[in-house]
């Protein structure tokens, strides 16, 4: 099953929805709970992390099957040899609590990330916000969609807004370093706010209230299951991510980490951004 028809396509996206909306439900009744929390070298992870991990995990092998289909979830990649994942091309992502610091704050600012990869790249997402009780879902080629619960879905679009001095730049709140400060200080649009989890900062683009997310890895960097569905839902609403060089993400490599710089835009002043951060970084390491 290596390509996948439209059809087939649309069965996995019913699929991957209902699971988004049941993981909503399991982290609405625990986000203001006294969770445990361990501390990890990736951050910290909560039961809720591990409980809604399994949850998508047995759901969608309960209706997918191993067969055709290989797992990469945050809570489960280091336990798992990674050759199988790397062999199938059909391959589910999955970060069952993006923006677990948030989580734990309580700041509502945190999102579920289901996708879907043929070969590196995604083509279907689900991104579900549960304290907004949003949830976007994309095919690659079918554009991008909200629904919320028990309402029928509509088309979402990014913001057409071209001017620098209008836009408005998403960034992590939590992975901030004294190279990623200063480029945002220097960086040509100065209307900057801190939103927590990649698929939240993705959702404020698609919701129009911001038009460009900027992030930089420091000792670490965001990881595929952080940003394979928050691209996708961004892309087919008309938007782009990629690395400073232009570059899409390719995901599922034996590295699941995508370092360096990140934009995602409204489409808008792209490549131009692009450069400008690549210039602006150039000058801060003095090259
Ligand atoms: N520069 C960076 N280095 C490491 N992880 C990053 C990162 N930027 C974002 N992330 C990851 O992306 C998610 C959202 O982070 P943030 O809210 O800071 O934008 C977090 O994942 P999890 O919460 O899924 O562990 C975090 O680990
Ligand atoms: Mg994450």
């Amino acid at each position: 099953m290596n390509h996948l028809h439209a059809t087939e396509l649309q069965e996995l996206v019913a699929i991957a929805r209902r699971i988004g909306w049941g993981s909503a439900d399991i982290l609405l009744k625990v986000q203001h709970a006294d969770l445990a929390i361990q501390d990890s070298a990736d951050g910290p992870v909560t039961a809720a992390d591990t409980a809604v991990d399994a949850y998508i995990l047995n759901n969608l092998q309960a209706s997918l099957g191993k067969q055709d289909f290989a797992y990469l979830t945050e809570e489960t990649y280091k336990t798992q040899p990674s050759h199988e994942r790397l062999a199938k091309p059909l391959v589910w992502v999955i970060d069952p609590l993006d923006g677990t610091k948030d989580f734990i704050n309580g700041t509502g600012e945190y999102a579920v990330h289901i996708a879907l990869l043929a070969g590196n790249r995604p083509i279907l997402a689900v991104v579900v916000c549960p304290a907004a009780e949003r949830l976007y879902f994309a095919t690659l080629g079918g554009g991008t969609f909200v629904e919320h619960q028990h309402e029928a879905p509509k088309p979402i679009y990014v913001s057409q807004r071209n001017r620098l001095g209008e836009m408005t730049i998403v960034a992590s709140r939590s992975h901030r370093n004294d190279r990623f400060v200063q480029l945002l200080q220097q960086f040509p649009v100065q209307q900057q706010r801190s939103v927590g989890s990649v698929g939240g900062k993705i959702a404020a683009i698609l919701e129009q209230q911001a038009d460009l997310y900027l992030s930089l890895s420091g000792t670490s960097a965001p990881k595929d299951w952080d940003l394979a569905a928050p691209e996708l839902i961004l892309t087919e609403a008309g938007g782009q991510l990629t690395h400073f060089d232009g570059t899409p993400p390719r995901y599922n490599q034996e590295d699941v980490s995508q370092w360096g710089g990140l934009l995602a835009s409204n489409g808008q002043c792209h490549d131009v951004l692009c450069a400008e951060a690549t210039r602006i970084l150039g000058a801060i390491d003095g090259e």
